[in-house]
């Protein structure tokens, strides 16, 4: 399967893994760790409050809660979208926090991450959206080609790799979303409310797709407030509530 494979780990020489996060549980290797992670925003907002998080690698993750609680928050940190006021965000063994310049841009591509408003590029067509996603992660032209295929094809859009995106549904839409994640092979991928423009049939759809790649080893971390897609799937919760993350048994 050329999806999710293995790849190199990073080279040390672009980044330097931080002898602190190396594991030491034994055999659980942790995708993601936060240890004592709080976020106040500039302008005094207190979006997370000493967040403790552990999330095995190939785990599937729901976060729910309420609008405002801080879910994307808490995925804009795995990402390194934003920074924490305090404490260590640990990816795939790499703490965030200290990561700046070309070093976050580099980790950064390593990671996968849907959108609920798609994020696509309208004037560009499918092919091309997932294409220049994989150029930017450095990707020969050769190797782009080889990748474009299988990715639209697990997303069941192969038939479809020359429309624009207004040519398209909005189940479709995320899906190209999902293609564009994917096709670099991250070891994880993060969803903030991938379905909450989307109907319950292509809800599910997305979904399906979610836990396939995670069957194929992928994390995946999915914000919603969909309780009905929770109760669907049996992967574990956690509730985030004023600012603060709870498990849900
Ligand atoms: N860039 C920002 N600057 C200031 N405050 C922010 C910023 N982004 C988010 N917030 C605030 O942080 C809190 C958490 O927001 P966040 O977007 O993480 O919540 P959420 O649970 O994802 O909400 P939703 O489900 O509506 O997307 C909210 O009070 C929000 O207003």
């Amino acid at each position: 399967m050329l999806l999710l494979t293995k790849r190199k780990a990073p080279e040390k020489s672009v980044l330097t893994q931080n002898s602190e996060t190396k594991q030491q549980n034994g055999n659980v290797e942790f995708m993601v760790q936060l240890r004592s992670v709080s976020k106040t925003y500039a302008n005094g907002c207190h979006a997370l409050a000493n967040i403790d998080l552990e999330v095995k690698k190939g785990e599937f993750l729901f976060v729910t809660g309420a609008s405002g609680s801080g879910k994307s928050t808490l995925l804009k940190l795995l990402y390194g979208d934003e920074l924490p006021t305090q404490g260590d965000v640990i990816v795939n063994e790499y703490n965030m926090v200290p990561l700046r310049g070309h070093r976050l841009s580099f980790f950064r591509r390593r990671i996968g991450v849907v959108f609920q408003d798609y994020k696509l590029i309208s004037r560009r067509t499918v092919a091309e959206n997932v294409s220049l996603a994989l150029k930017a992660q450095g990707y020969t032209r050769k190797e782009i080609q080889r990748r474009l295929e299988p990715s639209l094809k697990l997303v069941g859009l192969h038939s479809k790799a020359e429309c624009f995106p207004k040519q398209l549904s909005g189940g479709e839409q995320q899906r190209v979303g999902i293609a564009r994640a994917i096709a670099g092979t991250p070891p994880i991928l993060l969803a903030d409310e991938p379905t909450g423009n989307l109907d319950p049939e292509n809800s599910w759809q997305i979904m399906q797709i979610f836990q396939k790649l995670n069957s194929f080893g992928a994390t995946v971390i999915v914000t919603t407030h969909d309780e009905q897609l929770v109760r669907r799937c049996n992967h574990r919760v956690m509730q985030m509530q004023n600012g603060r993350l709870y498990p849900r048994t």
